[in-house]
């Protein structure tokens, strides 16, 4: 399994033709656009953790039947620094690095560095953004990158800070219907006003305007101020309804004298994340319109999350869906030292990824009794109030041991039916997709021996009357030496089988991705 998770991988830059099985919809033209971890290795230095390695683009172009190839690393600062150094000089979430080792004042006056390290990495390797035209890849720092969707290439540097006060950003933002990007970062840099950050990028800029960038017309829309100075709350995305954005302040928090000192003391980042499973969890809604957080408090129990699946509003309540964990080992198990041979034996989730569901009133009785559920809606979720008026909720569970969620996306904000995830059983090895019915909770499946399915992307048909009319797109790295990888499309409804697109290259296993549509891309000429 070394080979899956931790060994290098080449990239491959230019576009290698794809063996097509099966029949691929005519309509089916663009670029499949994935990030995720491709490099571990540096020299003789190695990272700790999975989600440290270099960012490895790769696409999948569709274009009039045939689907072609290409992976390419991104070429982050911390890209460049690394490789001219051979060994890894830039800290990333789970390795803190020591660009000098040798105090000698000699060595450091030669050093061979032509490049100033950078302080903080840009190696954004998590999930895929657009705003307008552009493509970047994101991370969870103040950087993102500006890529090009074509050819892979790296353009410039965004620095968020730049332009708004935060310190961290998810990777994971929203679009709204006017193509403005939403999203939410953390403010650390003031101690006294620690703070999670709300803002808008809208997708243009006015014509007259010399170098446009969309940066510079950043908007904060709302900020909330963390429950704890000194412990701003992890988070990896959050949800969008159509009047309110959905923030979760889980127990999972960073510890800012931890982080202050980890530079210091030789740890990591990732060293200073602490799970308090006595706290409570806190739901924050805020008004996109009016930009006031709804002032009742909700919270729920101690829960770690990472990835929102949808949010919506129905007869008064907030409905939003979650992947939840009852513990934080699942960070734990990306470390690469727990994802050697056999780990699949010898490292189990403590904690099953469980798609939950809560139910949370907006409008209800303010004379109700202490003590009664507020749901009014058909669901097992409660929501209950206390005597102080806060109001204790508990989710319904709608499906165990799935992540990675994808939906239509013209579903988000709006009540949805189908969730498309991978499964995965004790181990963090995803062994199949799935499609749920979050109505009936009715699952399809497809699994293949040998066969790991990426975060499964939902295409819709551009003709398409129902929410599932399209296919779902999934890269499959296969842990059978014999046996090549390839590009899976299956139809969303049925979830058979449509075709495969066979690469006889070695895919790493990626985290997240967007599917460009032809006519949002600049389509070149194979
Ligand atoms: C094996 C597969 C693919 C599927 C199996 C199915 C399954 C169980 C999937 C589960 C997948 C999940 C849950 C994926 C989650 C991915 C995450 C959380 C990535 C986070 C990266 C976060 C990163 C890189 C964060 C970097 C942050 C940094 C370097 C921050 C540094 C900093 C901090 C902390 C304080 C301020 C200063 C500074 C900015 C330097
Ligand atoms: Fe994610």
């Amino acid at each position: 399994m070394e080979i899956i998770f931790g060994r290098n991988k080449e990239e491959h830059p230019e576009p290698i033709k794809a063996k097509v099985q099966g029949q691929l919809p005519t309509w089916l033209q663009g670029i499949l656009l994935r990030n995720g971890p491709g490099m571990h290795t540096i020299g003789d230095t190695k990272y700790n953790h999975w989600f440290d390695g270099m960012a490895l683009l790769h696409s999948f172009t569709f274009k009039n039947g045939e689907v072609y190839y290409r992976s390419k690393y991104l070429r982050s600062d911390t890209y460049n620094s690394n490789i001219e150094a051979n060994r890894i000089v830039v800290s990333e979430f789970g390795t803190m690095a020591y660009p000098d080792p040798c105090k000698n004042i000699f060595a450091k006056a030669f050093s061979y560095l032509s490049h100033t390290i950078p302080e903080f990495t840009d190696n954004c390797l998590i999930n895929i953004m657009k705003t307008g035209d552009d493509f970047y890849a994101t991370g969870e720092t103040n950087f993102i990158r500006k890529i090009n969707p074509q050819t892979l290439e790296t353009l410039e540097k965004v620095d968020y800070s730049k332009y708004t006060v935060v310190n961290l950003a998810t990777s994971h933002p929203h679009y709204d219907s006017a193509g403005n990007v939403l999203n939410m970062g953390t403010s650390i840099v003031d101690k006294g006003k620690t703070k999670y950050v709300i803002f808008k990028i809208p997708p243009s800029v006015p014509e007259r305007e010399k170098k446009k960038s969309c940066f510079k017309h950043l908007e904060v829309l709302c900020s909330i101020h963390s429950r704890s100075l000194l412990h701003p709350s992890y988070y990896h995305s959050f949800g969008i309804t159509e009047n309110y954005i959905v923030f979760v302040e889980q127990p999972f928090k960073l510890d800012m004298v931890k982080l202050a000192t980890a530079y210091m003391r030789g740890v990591s980042w990732a060293s200073c994340l602490t799970y308090n499973k006595e706290e409570k969890t806190w739901f924050h809604f805020v008004d996109r319109r009016t930009k006031k957080e709804v002032s009742t408090k909700f919270y729920t129990d101690a829960l770690v999350l990472f990835h929102h699946v949808n949010a919506y509003e129905e007869d008064g309540h907030i409905v939003f869906d979650v992947i939840a964990y009852t513990d934080n080992s699942l960070y734990d198990m990306f470390y690469l030292k727990n994802l050697t041979k056999d780990f699949e034996e010898n490292t189990k989730l403590t904690s099953m990824p469980t798609c939950k569901r809560f139910v949370v009133p907006l409008q209800y009785d303010k004379d109700a009794e202490v003590g009664s559920n507020l749901v009014k809606l058909p669901s097992t979720a409660t929501a209950v109030k206390e005597k102080d008026g806060s109001i204790y909720c508990q989710p319904e569970t709608l499906c165990e041991g799935i992540e990675l969620p994808r939906i239509n996306y013209d579903y988000n904000g709006k009540k949805h039916k189908y969730v498309y995830a991978t499964e995965v059983k004790w181990s963090p090895v995803p062994t199949k997709i799935s499609k749920l019915n979050v109505q009936t909770k009715e699952m399809l499946h497809w699994e293949e021996d040998h066969c790991w399915p990426s975060e499964p992307v939902f295409v819709p048909n551009p003709d398409a009357k129902e929410e599932d009319d399209g296919v779902v797109l999934t890269c499959i790295v296969v842990s059978d030496p014999k046996k090549a990888p390839f590009l899976l499309v299956l139809d969303a409804k049925t979830f058979k089988e449509l075709g495969r697109a066979i690469i006889d290259v070695e895919l790493h296993l990626d985290l997240h991705g967007m599917f460009i549509p032809e006519k949002d891309s600049k389509m070149e000429t194979e």
